[in-house]
């Protein structure tokens, strides 16, 4: 197989992607176990795309218990330098409505139960992650959004996305304080994902689409899943557009990404100091430095 550059990660409600053609089932054993779901590697437009269920084509992994390194680790092994994440979020500001795309550029980390990195065993790094998504492939994800003209959904550049560790959704005090803290809208699954692809040098951006006011809107019920499956399906339609448009644009424009050398100034341990075994498990990550 050659490599693969763009890679998608779906997340609820986008279980699949329709437009694909010439579709195979790629099943990948890495390093850290099996990914979500078999990887299904198909064209876009005549590019070729791999594109993962990240809570499984029949949804039945928490938040907690995505495999995320395996995940990422997968991408990197098929050639990906470009990860798309969509993602359902909750509002946690009145002018995100229900059904609105955001790309959010910064996140803040409430979850409690993730392996969030590639380090331990031996190597330490320490990933600059002060800027969290490659503001290139946001740019494409935004242009492409602003070309299809998507009626009464409004788009917001930029934006602090807080990942919750869940699976239940937040407390009314919870959801508050979010806000307070500069929160725009809230998930449960993209920061460990943004942090690895950082540490696999892949440019990562997310398309978080909205599906309700999370719990702290006076004039709105609190947020229920039975609430959300009508916006889950209309935002799976809309985010399989913006994915299409921007695979376009960006298989004609692959740029190159800071976050395509991020490890460079990154690893503190002498790399001959490393336990073999630890090497030989990130080989892929780390080749280029060895
Ligand atoms: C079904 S609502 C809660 C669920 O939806 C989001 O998933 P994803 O980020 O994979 O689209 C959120 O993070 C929760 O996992
Ligand atoms: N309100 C919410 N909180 C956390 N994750 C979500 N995903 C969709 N809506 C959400």
């Amino acid at each position: 197989m050659s490599d693969i550059k763009i890679g998608i990660i779906g997340g609820s409600g986008l279980y699949q992607m329709s437009a694909l053609t010439n579709v195979r089932e790629v099943s990948v054993e890495t390093p850290f176990g099996k990914p979500s779901d078999n990887l299904i590697v198909g064209e876009l437009d005549g590019v070729e795309v791999a594109f993962l269920a990240r809570h499984g084509r029949n949804h039945h992994l928490t938040p907690t218990e995505v495999p995320y390194r395996a995940n990422i680790y997968a991408m990197k092994q098929i050639g990906v330098e470009y990860l798309i994440s969509a993602s359902a979020v909750g509002s946690l500001q009145a002018e995100v409505k229900p059904l609105d795309l955001v790309l959010p550029d910064q996140f803040i980390d409430r979850t409690k139960s993730r392996t969030s990195t590639f380090f331990g065993k031996g190597i330490v790094g320490h990933i600059a992650f002060g800027d969290p998504i490659c503001h290139q492939l946001s740019g494409v994800l935004a242009d492409s959004i602003e070309s299809l003209n998507l009626p009464d959904i409004s788009l917001h550049k930029g934006g602090t996305y807080v990942c919750m560790e869940g699976p239940a959704f937040s407390t009314k005090a919870e959801s508050n304080m979010y806000r307070m803290l500069g929160g725009t809208i809230i998930g449960m699954t993209n920061l460990p994902e943004a942090k690895l692809a950082r540490e696999a040098e892949i440019a990562y951006a997310t398309l978080a689409l909205a599906t309700d006011y999370d719990c702290w809107h006076p004039d709105h019920d609190s947020v229920t899943v039975d609430m959300i499956i009508a916006n889950l399906h209309k935002n799976a339609s809309n985010a399989q557009q913006v994915i299409q448009q921007t695979v376009r644009k960006l298989s004609a424009n692959l740029f190159v990404s800071d976050a395509h050398s991020a490890l460079k100034y990154t690893i503190i341990t002498p790399l001959d100091k490393v336990p073999d075994a630890t090497k030989q498990k990130l080989e892929l990550l780390l080749k280029k430095y060895l």
